[in-house]
């Protein structure tokens, strides 16, 4: 067995690219728990994330050299320090800094592969596998790819021109002029929907600055992507362009992999980015659905001040409520009177942008058009107003408006940033059953679609980690196992797209005061029929569950015994101070204020995050949750728990080990955090109302010595009595049906206690078999065969959409699939 991967994550340091390559760090990360990763950028780049994200166990920050002095740091003008930076990494920089990497990682485990922005070629020059990340606009990466062509064919013609610059490199006057601007690009595969002047080159002569920099490194990136890059990420998902542009970029790159949109990765469970200014809580006191106009452009670029004004003018006149993202040192540019009359609107000086893009209460997207925030337009449904400034930006406004339909461009003569274009623009982004507005709602549903299991942007997103993590030749043999690989993930993506639909969850958010008088109760949590429906069994008859002692288990001569007892709790098995990790992390949060825990609430439309989950039918549940990707460490041990009782299953079952284990391994896996607090009248409400677990192995830990969870047997509740140093393991619906109901699914609940609360933490294990809900066809053919199968089989996402509408009725879920 080869050493778990060392991914090496290598960020271009400057502008907005870092975050994007954090971003799919952490997808990756999050994918592969046992895997270790550095992200690699400098020290002021990883100061800005570190800022904005928290940090996975398996997931380090490692600081690289700027590439300059001390000294020249605050007058050296950024596209010199690009320059600077690329030019030290390419002398060897890169490569010392991955055998830094290297040394400092667990086990100085050797790097095995960079994930590296693509304009970090000079990775593939240090010996080690380059799989390459665009963050780009995926039509200017092929007209960069084919950027001789064009260039011989055009010249710099209808290029930026940065003579003409009127002010900084902002002005749009700068392209107008050139005689074949408008020509459309018909002679150049895949490019025919864009104009000579939509190309995102440089003129010949634009030299000594950012623009020459950015070509130069351009020019590099497109010459060694396709022969370097073992394959490179694209921030888009498959099916979003025309046929003619794909086949045209599968031709340039054949080894590209639509995975985006990046920010989607994580789904909800990306670490919020705070919202420091209350934009999501302004957009949720908004009445109307659609109708705020969210601006923002970034934070490189910065309209000129005339424009600036005649935005808010445009902006005034439309009347519509308005969510400004605006550096602060551009406040004074807009009148004071703007600024004073501004009660409809609301000026931040940054936003959470994707976030506020998934509001409901977003109607139009005023913005430049760089990739990441087209990209955060359409997952989020929102139509656009692009004013494209520099680089890919003019292709992609050209695409938002000619390929899609769901925005238009602002551009110079046509339609220029003035107020009364800005109004009419903004009128008919906002308008019901207006064009733009549908056609975005189209492709937020197709990115939707793109991030269910097994489909477009989630399949490659698969491929793609198999591409990092399987470096040839030298791990052939570092297999994704559960417990040694790829594991966990996207359930909770799977599961929201389902929830979404199916309205059983409450989505209620948890408000200052929901537990504080719990003499008082609010008649939504009064459940007093539930309490006291099936009788719970005296302490005299109290059931102790079996506790295995995993070292006997894990002991040829003893494990026999062991096996005997399985299928409930377990100790001495794991790391410990691992667990302690997670009882604290677990305790810490839910001590937080309100207001911050709100900070990562489930929304509308999602999954993940802080609320009251396991709510049904019209009343709530005592305690407030959170459903999370599990966190990498603590998935690491107990997924290795898991392995081992699914080890002594098989053999209690009479089948490989691998038929069982097998079934498990790379599926998915996430988390739930409980808290039940005190309540003075326990006979009236519900901590966790009565269920069976959906998944295929859950594991149950303490985080107190408070009881409350009761498992139904012969029709009363036998409540489980918290062992210290133990692990409450549940067999879940999946397991049930896989061992052909050998083992049982038990229905629980959580009761109350009166002066104490209580809190959990709850891994949830998936399992299926090729893509299958079914019995082990290892187990009717085991032990002489004979045996039928007494449930039918079932495809897994099939099985989710079913088991939660059951859910939502509240009917045995596992006798509809009896056979
Ligand atoms: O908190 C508990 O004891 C039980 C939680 C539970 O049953 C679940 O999350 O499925
Ligand atoms: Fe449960």
């Amino acid at each position: 067995m080869g050493s778990p991967p060392h991914v090496a994550v290598v960020a271009f340091p400057f502008s907005s690219y870092a975050p994007k390559l954090l971003a799919v760090a952490r997808a990756l990360a999050t994918a592969a728990p046992s895997a270790t990763f550095s992200f690699l950028s400098t020290a002021a780049s990883l100061d800005r994330l570190r800022a904005s994200a928290a940090i996975l166990g398996n997931l380090r920050f490692v600081e690289v050299s700027t590439g300059f002095g001390e000294d020249d740091d605050d007058d050296t003008p950024p596209w010199r320090r690009m320059e600077l930076f690329v030019n030290a990494a390419e002398a060897g920089g890169l490569k010392q800094s991955l055998e830094a990497a290297s040394a400092a990682a667990p086990g100085a485990a050797k790097v095995s592969c960079v994930v590296g922005d693509a304009f970090m070629s000079m990775a593939a020059d240090a010996g080690v596998t380059w799989v390459a990340v665009w963050t780009g606009g995926p039509c200017a990466l092929l007209a960069h790819l084919r950027g001789d062509a064009l260039r011989e064919d055009i010249g710099d013609q209808g290029m930026y021109d940065p003579s003409r610059r009127r002010r900084r490199e902002l002005s749009m006057d700068a392209f107008l002029p050139a005689s074949r601007g408008d020509e459309l690009l018909t002679s150049h595969r895949g490019l025919g929907s864009f104009r000579v002047r939509d190309l995102p080159f440089g003129g010949a002569n634009a030299s000594g600055d950012m623009h020459s920099v950015m070509d130069t490194l351009l020019k590099r990136m497109a010459q060694r992507l396709p022969v370097a890059a073992t394959a490179v990420a694209l921030n888009a998902f498959p099916g979003l362009f025309p046929p003619e542009i794909s086949a045209a970029l599968a031709d340039a790159l054949p080894n590209s992999l639509a995975i985006g949109p990046y920010h989607l990765l994580l789904g909800a469970a990306a670490p919020a980015a705070g919202d420091p200014h209350g934009c999501l809580a302004w957009l949720d006191r908004q009445p109307q659905r659609r109708s705020v106009v969210y601006v923002s452009f970034g934070t490189v670029a910065a309209p000129p001040p005339d424009e600036l004004r005649e935005l808010a003018a445009g902006l005034e006149a439309t009347g519509a409520p308005f969510l400004w993202s605006l550096r602060r040192e551009s406040w004074p540019l807009l009148s004071p009177g703007f600024m004073a009359a501004a009660k409809g609107g609301l000026v931040v000086p940054w936003a959470p942008q994707a976030a506020v893009l998934r509001h409901a209460a977003v109607g139009a997207f005023v913005a430049h058009s760089g990739w990441g925030s087209v990209a955060e337009g359409m997952a989020g449904g929102v139509p656009m107003a692009c004013r494209p400034f520099f680089g890919d930006q003019r292709m992609n406004a050209r695409a938002v408006e000619e390929l899609w339909g769901f925005g238009v461009s602002f551009e110079g003569g046509r339609r220029p940033v003035a107020r009364g274009s800005v109004a009419e623009v903004v009128a008919a982004l906002l308008a019901a059953g207006g064009e733009e507005g549908d056609r975005a709602r189209e492709l937020r549903a197709k990115v939707d679609e793109a991030f269910l299991p097994d489909r477009g942007s989630m399949n490659n997103f698969r491929k793609f980690l198999t591409r990092v993590l399987v470096v040839e030749p030298a791990h052939p043999s570092s297999s994704h196992r559960l417990g040694t690989g790829v594991c966990g993930d996207f359930v909770s993506l799977e599961i929201s797209r389902l929830t979404a639909s199916n309205k059983i969850v409450h989505r209620d958010e948890i408000t200052e005061d929901a537990f504080t008088d719990s003499a008082q109760i609010p008649e939504k949590y009064i459940r007093t029929d539930e309490v006291s429906a099936g009788a719970v069994v005296g302490e005299d008859e109290a059931y102790e569950l079996p506790v295995i002692d995993m070292a006997r288990l894990l002991d040829p001569e003893l494990s026999a015994s062991e096996t005997a007892k399985l299928g409930s709790a377990c100790r001495d098995w794991v790391d410990e101070a691992v667990i302690q990790r997670m009882k604290d992390s677990t305790v810490q949060f839910f001590g937080l204020p309100v207001g911050s825990k709100n900070a990562v609430a489930v929304r509308a439309d999602g999954f993940e995050g802080y609320g009251h989950h396991y709510s049904r039918m019209s009343k709530l549940d005592w305690a407030e949750s959170v459903i999370l990707i599990t966190q990498p460490e603590y998935s690491a041990e107990v997924t290795k728990l898991m392995r081992q009782l699914l080890v002594s299953m098989a053999a209690d079952l009479g089948v490989d080990a691998e038929a069982l284990t097998g079934a498990f391994e790379g599926k998915r896996q996430s988390m739930a955090i409980h808290h039940y607090p005190p309540c003075q009248h326990p006979e009236k409400v519900i901590g966790n109302t009565a269920h069976t677990d959906g998944l295929g192995l859950t594991v149950l830990l303490h985080v107190d010595d408070t009881p409350g969870l009761q498992m139904l047997r012969g029709g009363r509740w036998f409540p489980v009595r918290p062992a210290a140093g133990a692990l409450v393991v549940n067999v879940g619906d999946i397991l049930h049906i896989l061992t052909n109901g050998a083992y049982r699914s038990v229905e629980h609940r959580v009761v109350v206690g009166a002066d104490r609360g209580r809190t959990t933490a709850v891994v949830f294990q998936d399992a299926s078999v090729g893509g299958m809900v079914a019995p082990l066809p290892e187990l009717l053919v085991a032990n002489g065969g004979g045996e039928k199968a007494r449930y039918r089989s079932i495809p897994r996402f099939e099985y989710l959409k079913v088991r939660f509408s059951a859910l939502a009725k509240r009917k045995g879920f596992l006798d509809s699939l009896k056979l």
